[in-house]
């Protein structure tokens, strides 16, 4: 017999989604374009010729979606806003209508019992700013800065979980360094650049909700544990070298208030000096880390690879998702205890977890089966409940996706959702997936 899985009484149990991946109707009632916006109408950038014009509708079923989270006996809903709703330029003039929907949003929300927690960033920058430079222009720190406090104004009052930005690296890798994310650069120069402004962006917002804010304020990292291929010491070194480019990049300047050694010997001469200021305004005090977990990597040295000279090894035995990653639950408990080791004890969020499967066509009776995502529900859930006994202040879940959705470029093939969507009908079906999840919430953990 198994030990009972023990989560703390007031776990928060959720799932999380992002605007632009869902919302649909990105220009309604005054929003502008963003970086997305215009990326998607780029030929050849998002698989299949997918855009976010419609996604999921929930802009316009937002009602549904929540009475949806209900049925499901979710605990809290993470979602992102998306800054050219509130500011279609980015600064200056503010759209009520922007602002009023993710009033209706949360209102509705609390009124079923459901916790929001906004990110504020979620890659969807406005357009306009990234004709003035975006990531890259110093001046972005402020920009954030003053949509944060607007935002804050505005919702702090019923939002007592906020998030500045989701996965600074994937914005800066995909978005600067490898251009298959908005807005699309291929710069080794340019990537360091807009990676240390997104830092900074997110220390101006926490200095800002210091001023105004009464409750919790954080940063959401994607964290992918890295294990050598062999214990010969190149493939020990390029461990390293990825460990410090995916994860220690953020983590280090926020809680250590330097960066990796690694990284000057990663870019080069493309790695500025920067200043020490920089730092006293990175590493503002958190209340919280969020943590998204998705798989490992097992990585060897490969001296053609720019410009980490690190290669992946696939793991013959593992189970690998659409998206083409390892499922290891292990990773997840390493991820949480390897950082209360290296950053200390802080409350700790998961604020993504999930997998993409195929999912068959529903069945007549309106069911879909996922079993490889109910395998993946449940090994992660029990690597939490590991964490939790080997001492991680562990708060909350949110498993990725409520909702099939937009996966970026990779367009809507890729299902992350526990909830089923027909694209062309807009038809919420819950999966089995779903079911399992609802069951687990209800028990607090106890039944997988
Ligand atoms: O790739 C799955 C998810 N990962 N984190 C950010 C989300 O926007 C993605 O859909």
């Amino acid at each position: 017999m198994t030990r009972p899985i023990r989560f703390p009484s007031n776990f928060l149990w959720g799932t999380a989604t992002s605007a632009y991946q869902i919302e649909g109707s990105p220009l309604a009632d005054g929003a502008g374009h963003s970086i997305w916006t215009r990326f998607a109408a780029t030929p050849g950038r998002i698989a299949n010729g997918d855009t976010g014009d419609v996604a999921c509708d929930h802009y316009r079923r937002w009602r549904d979606d929540v009475a949806l989270m209900r049925q499901l006996g979710m605990k809290a809903y993470r979602f992102s806003i998306a800054w050219s709703r509130i500011l279609p330029q980015g600064t200056g003039a503010v759209n009520e209508a922007g602002l009023a929907f993710y009033d209706r949003l949360i209102d509705e929300l609390l009124a079923n019992g459901i916790e929001p927690m906004v990110t504020l960033y979620h890659w969807d920058l406005p357009a306009a700013l990234d004709d003035r430079g975006g990531w890259l222009n110093p001046d972005i720190a402020d920009w954030f800065a003053a949509y944060a406090r607007i935002v804050f104004d505005r919702y702090d009052d019923r939002v007592r979980h906020w998030v500045t930005l989701n996965e600074p690296w994937v914005v800066t890798d995909g978005g600067y360094l490898h251009g298959t994310l908005a807005p699309g650069h291929r710069n080794a120069y340019e990537a360091p650049i807009a990676s240390h402004n997104l830092l900074r962006a997110h220390g101006a917002a926490v200095q800002v909700y210091r001023e105004i804010g009464r409750h919790q304020i954080g940063l959401v990292v994607n964290i992918e544990p890295k294990y050598p291929a062999s214990d010969a010491p190149e493939d020990v070194a390029a461990t390293r070298r990825a460990d410090a480019y995916m994860n220690r990049q953020y983590l280090d300047p926020v809680f250590l208030g330097s960066y990796p050694a690694e990284l000057k010997e990663i870019f080069g001469p493309a790695w500025p000096d920067w200043p020490a200021r920089d730092f006293d305004l990175i590493s503002q005090k958190l209340d919280f880390i969020g943590i998204n977990y998705y798989t490992r990597n097992v990585c060897r040295h490969d001296g053609a690879n720019w410009p980490l000279q690190v290669a992946p090894v696939r793991q013959p035995q593992a189970t690998y998702t659409e998206t083409g990653w390892e499922v290891f639950p292990q990773g997840l408990t390493d991820t949480l205890v390897g950082f209360k080791r290296r950053y200390g004890d802080m409350p700790v969020y998961v604020m993504e977890n999930g997998s993409a499967f195929y999912d068959p066509p529903q069945a007549a009776h309106g069911r879909v089966h996922d079993p490889l995502r109910m395998d993946c529900l449940r090994g992660n859930i029990a690597a939490l409940a590991a964490a939790i006994e080997q001492g991680v202040d562990l708060r909350g879940y949110m498993v990725w996706s409520l909702l099939d959705n937009l996966e970026w470029s990779l367009g809507f093939a890729k299902r992350f959702g526990i909830v089923h969507v027909d694209f062309a009908t807009q038809r919420r079906t819950p999966k089995d997936s779903a079911l399992l999840y609802a069951r687990i919430v209800a028990s607090n953990g106890a039944c997988l």
